[in-house]
């Protein structure tokens, strides 16, 4: 059944998400804050900005008013960068009325409130306008599926049948679509592999190779999953599409923007004169504050962050961040997971010690 569906923000994620959503057949309409972008999308189908290679569907409108954009429509995805996500639901919270599904595609942690985006959302959005809140997630990069690259993503939700719903709105022979009931376990990986993907961009800017970079996502990923397990995460999500899946996509990809950051600030630039550079939303610097609060809330050890933070925040030189981490004592590989998963054990078995 084809539908009316909104995209908010026009940037390269959601462009590329009103695509597949055009490809399926529904009726897109692409709202975007800027009227001159808005203006070229509608009469040369282009977004040179964000995917200059592409042309775009004739099913994707483009709107620069958001009443004209949400109206008359079940469904919208939100695809702004999280900094901006309570801004623009306060703005629809002024100007709808009926409730709808709220597709999430940002990757981030709002530090301070340290909220996932999907909690961010149920505190920011009136409650007579929200149906459900979904999030879609996983390794997808937005060039490659604008171009019709095959893509694997997950979808989940505290409402199943919601998230069942969003899958067939956007599942196709392009882009195969999951579910995963882990609601927790999909966020934080999808938050937390940017920390890691500015991490693997600093080694690479630093002339290391395959071997530092295989270290930072398995060891990477440790710390994720150690975190995400804490906060109620199935440790199972972590070997999937929104773990292992979307860390290895953005450590590896000159597409990503994480690792491009990184790898400027691994060449010895300023991280303004980077995010300057980059000109799109680049998340990972806001989720390592918030995730170093996380961590000392959850009590977690997370050295990669540690010296992510250092390095963005701090003025640590990269290659001396690298050098504090390979000089820490002695571990054993599995003992901080262990103790993690053991902690969980005994709260299951009533031993709150
Ligand atoms: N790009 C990708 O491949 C993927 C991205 N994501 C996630 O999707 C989210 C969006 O990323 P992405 O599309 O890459 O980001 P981009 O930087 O490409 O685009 C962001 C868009 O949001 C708009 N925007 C920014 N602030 C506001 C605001 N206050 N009100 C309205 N619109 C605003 C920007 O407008 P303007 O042009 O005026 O700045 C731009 O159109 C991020 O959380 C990212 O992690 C997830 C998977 C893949
Ligand atoms: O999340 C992404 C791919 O899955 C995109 O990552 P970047 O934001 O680093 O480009």
């Amino acid at each position: 059944m084809t539908e009316s569906v909104a995209v908010i923000g026009a940037g390269s994620w959601g462009t590329a998400l009103a695509m597949v959503l055009a490809d399926n057949g529904h009726e897109v309409r692409l709202w975007g804050h800027n009227p001159n972008q808005i203006n070229e999308i509608n009469e040369y189908k282009t977004n040179k900005k964000y995917l200059p290679e592409v042309l775009l569907p004739e099913g994707i409108i483009g709107f620069s008013h958001l009443e004209e954009a949400l109206e008359g429509v079940n469904a919208m995805v939100l695809a702004v960068p999280t900094k901006a996500i309570r801004e623009v639901i306060r703005k629809i919270n002024s100007i709808r009325k009926e409730p709808l599904t709220v597709v999430h595609v940002s990757k981030g942690i709002e530090p301070d409130t340290l909220l996932r985006i999907s909690e961010m959302i149920e505190q920011e959005i009136s409650v007579n306008i929200l149906d459900s809140v979904v999030v879609l997630s996983g390794p997808s990069h937005a060039e490659e599926v604008s171009l019709r690259h095959p893509t694997t993503v997950t979808v989940s939700s505290k409402n199943m049948n919601a998230a069942e719903k969003i899958q067939d709105l956007f599942i196709n022979h392009n882009f195969r679509v999951y579910t995963n009931p882990d609601l927790v376990g999909v966020e934080i990986g999808g938050a937390l592999k940017n920390i890691i993907a500015l991490a693997a961009g600093i080694t690479d800017g630093l002339g290391y190779g395959d071997n530092a970079k295989a270290a930072l996502i398995t060891r990477g990923l440790a710390e994720i999953a150690r975190l995400g397990i804490k906060m109620g995460a199935s440790p199972l999500t972590f070997s999937g599409l929104t773990g292992i899946g979307d860390l290895i996509a953005t450590c590896t990809s000159v597409h990503s923007r994480n690792w491009r950051a990184g790898n400027l600030l691994g060449k010895g630039h300023k991280l303004q004169e980077v995010l300057d550079n980059i000109g799109m939303v680049v998340e990972g610097v806001r989720t390592t504050k918030a995730a170093k609060q996380l961590a000392k809330k959850y009590d977690v050890n997370m050295p990669i962050t540690d010296v992510l933070y250092d390095v963005l925040f701090n003025d640590v030189n990269a290659k001396d961040a690298v050098d504090l981490l390979m000089a820490r004592g002695k571990k054993n590989e599995m003992e901080d997971f262990t103790n993690v998963l053991e902690g969980e054990l005994n709260l299951v078995n009533g031993d709150n010690r």
